[in-house]
């Protein structure tokens, strides 16, 4: 049982932790490969107060539950699903920055510089918010692969929740910018994230 506890445990926390470090990492040198390393500041790393507390409070589930409950570890076919899930959520994601590239920024733009240009192509013509799409997968995948219920339900909900509000907010600014054109690619193009419009 120990030695069942120590392999499953090592495993799918190196996974977790290998996909946090990865994922924001990656995030970080794109931002500075795209925007230059003058404009771009650790806020790119995305790591906010909030993002920690739900980290820290997913180690805590998965820790109590290797303890109490370690059979809940030991479902491999959903451990590998949410590795999955990761590595899917991963890719949609960057490659969502490398098409929108300069028009790909972490903080909503409310004014309309000059450059940006609406992207309709590539991955963004099969949904308007793959980067939000990405993460969504990636960050329920990383709960589903270290078998956390609660965690999975509440990463569900929560990024569930932070994209429903923030689709809109930043779709009112791209309607401002640019115009019917944007009205004319929402009609045709789904938001990418499961019941936002
Ligand atoms: C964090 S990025 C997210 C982009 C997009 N929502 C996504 O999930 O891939 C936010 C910035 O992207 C810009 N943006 C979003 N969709 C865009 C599009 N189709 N074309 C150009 N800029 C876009 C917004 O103006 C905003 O400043």
């Amino acid at each position: 049982m120990t030695e069942i506890l120590c392999y499953t445990a090592f495993r799918q926390l190196l996974q977790m932790f290998l996909a946090i470090i990865f994922f924001h990492i990656s995030e970080y040198i794109l931002a500075i490969s795209i925007h230059g390393r003058s404009s771009v500041t650790l806020t790119s790393l995305l790591i906010s107060k909030n993002y920690l507390v739900a980290m820290i409070c997913s180690l805590l589930e998965y820790l109590l539950e290797v303890y109490f409950f370690p059979g809940l570890k030991e479902y491999w076919w959903i451990s590998n699903l949410g590795l999955v899930m990761v590595v899917i959520g991963e890719i949609i994601r960057k490659v969502a920055i490398v098409t929108a590239g300069q028009a790909f920024t972490h903080r909503i733009k409310i004014y309309h510089e000059e450059h940006h240009k609406l992207v309709t192509s590539g991955v963004y013509r099969f949904a308007r918010h793959p980067g939000y799409c990405g993460f969504f997968i990636w960050s329920v995948g990383t709960q589903i692969m270290v078998c956390n219920p609660l965690s999975t339900i509440a990463f569900t909900i929560v990024v569930w929740s932070f994209f429903a509000k923030r689709i809109p907010y930043e779709e009112f600014f791209l309607r401002q910018f640019f115009g019917s054109e944007y009205d004319e690619y929402a009609r045709r193009v789904p938001s990418g994230v499961p019941f936002v419009s």
